[in-house]
């Protein structure tokens, strides 16, 4: 019988990074087989278990990325753009399936990934979770019914140590509400209203930003009419949610060609 797929995660002390530790030990479907950090972590050496304070794992935290890789069948990776777009790089040197959870990326980064992704598998989404790819697509829909008489702003509230905004979630609703009225959001971006701004222009898709507290994740889709307001919203309430649907994209790419996909994708929507 052939073993189980072996899965890196990068980022091992972070958030996401340990919650992925513990979701990719207990899955029946795939082995913990690596966890990487930054150079010079003081985790680098010990058991990524004893490290996260609970109980051994049997797999010690290195900061040799590469030399992780090549024990691996993927690579599970929510940390930094500028990690990611180095690990993608790896990853694809070591034949492995790189999903990739990092948001705040650049134009830069996206190319660099498109890159990589002409000679590995890379699964790209700012959100793994089953409930946001299906908001997608209702937003996209919803977005082609409606014209421009009603306004489309997307609200999102995080934790108070996200760095980057708009979330790629937020970025994603946007992306589906422009390409369901037939435009690119690049053109129609607006998301730093500060002080006299003038009255909203027709057509815009707005983006407000909440940073507080432990939030994990709220994502409201508003769509502001004369006498109406249709709202679409997703609450995380767990963040296991993200890394079960990255586990699932990690297994989902085995065997796949080269190339970049989502979590539309995976998820068959
Ligand atoms: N797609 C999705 O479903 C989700 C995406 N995210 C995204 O995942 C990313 C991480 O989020 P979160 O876990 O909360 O953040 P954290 O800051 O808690 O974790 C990030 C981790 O990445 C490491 N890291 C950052 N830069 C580098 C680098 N250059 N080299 C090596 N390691 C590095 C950090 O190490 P150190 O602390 O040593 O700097 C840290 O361990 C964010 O972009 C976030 O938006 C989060 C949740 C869901
Ligand atoms: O940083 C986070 O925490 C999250 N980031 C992702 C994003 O930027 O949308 C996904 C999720 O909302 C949590």
């Amino acid at each position: 019988m052939s073993e189980l797929p072996g899965i890196v995660v990068t980022g091992a002390s972070g958030r996401m990074g340990q919650m992925l530790i513990r979701t990719v030990a207990a899955s029946e479907a795939c082995r913990l087989v690596g966890a990487t950090v930054r150079e010079g972590h003081d985790w680098i050496g010990r058991d990524v278990g004893e490290a996260m304070g609970g109980a051994a794992l049997g797999v010690t935290v290195t900061d040799d990325a590469l030399e992780a890789f090549s024990h691996a069948q993927a690579v599970i990776d929510f940390t930094s753009p500028a990690a990611t777009v180095e690990f993608a790089g790896l990853a694809a040197q070591a034949r492995c399936v790189h999903v990739i959870g990092t948001t705040g990326m650049g134009e830069d980064d996206l190319a660099r990934i498109a890159a990589a992704a002409r000679h590995a598998t890379i699964i790209r989404a700012g959100n793994m979770s089953l409930g946001v790819n299906l908001l997608m697509k209702l937003t996209r829909m919803v977005a082609s019914a409606l014209d421009a008489d009603y306004d489309i702003e997307i609200v999102e509230a995080h934790h108070n140590r996200k760095v980057d905004a708009p979330s790629g979630t937020a970025l994603m609703l946007g992306e589906a509400a422009a390409d369901g009225r037939g435009m690119r959001l690049a053109d129609v971006r607006d998301a730093a209203r500060d002080g006299i701004t003038g009255a909203r222009k027709r057509g815009d898709i707005g983006f407000s930003a909440i940073r507080g507290g432990d939030i994990i994740g709220e994502h409201d889709v508003i769509f502001a009419g004369e006498g109406e307001r249709l709202v679409l919203r997703h609450v995380a309430s767990d963040r296991s949610l993200f890394a079960k649907g990255a586990v699932k994209a990690a297994l989902w790419g085995q065997g796949k060609k080269p190339g970049e996909y989502d979590m539309l994708d995976v998820l068959g929507l």
